[in-house]
């Protein structure tokens, strides 16, 4: 089972909401994660069941980024504000460069976002199932 994870900031939601709800059918077929306030609005308008983190500037990117590190993290869909200043910045910095370091796919804007998960319906992410099945065994996902 691939773990995608969902964060937006804040004049970012309601395009993820809409985004999310767009394709329920598809991610309901996955371990989802977000960061705190996230997940509850796609939780309030989806029938979608989320494991929530904490909100990321109390440092839900940091938590979603353990799970990168350790390779577990399939795929983020991150719609960042890039025309406002984030308190957290320094959060939001590690958690993307944890990606590249794992080379997680991480989709930072709707269009990005878009092409991934046509991508993921048609089965393009079955080489994470791969990474999971060869890593430690301290490593195994629950
Ligand atoms: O700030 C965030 C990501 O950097 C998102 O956190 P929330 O989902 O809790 O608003």
């Amino acid at each position: 089972m691939l773990h995608i994870a969902f964060i937006a900031h804040d004049r970012k939601k309601e395009e993820m909401v809409n985004f999310v709800t767009a394709y329920e059918h598809v991610f309901k077929n996955f371990q989802l994660y977000s960061t705190g306030t996230t997940g509850l609005r796609i939780m309030e308008n989806t029938s979608l069941q989320i494991h929530r983190f904490m909100s990321g500037p109390l440092g839900g990117d940091q938590q979603i980024g353990a799970l990168v590190a350790e390779n577990t993290m399939d795929f983020i869909i991150f719609l960042r504000d890039p025309l406002m200043a984030q308190p957290h910045e320094p959060d939001i910095i590690a958690l993307l460069r944890l990606c590249d370091v794992q080379g997680i796919p991480v989709a930072t804007n709707i269009a990005t976002a878009e092409l991934l998960v046509k991508a993921l319906e048609r089965g393009d992410f079955a080489w994470r199932e791969l990474v999971h099945k060869y890593k430690p065994e301290s490593l195994q996902p629950e």
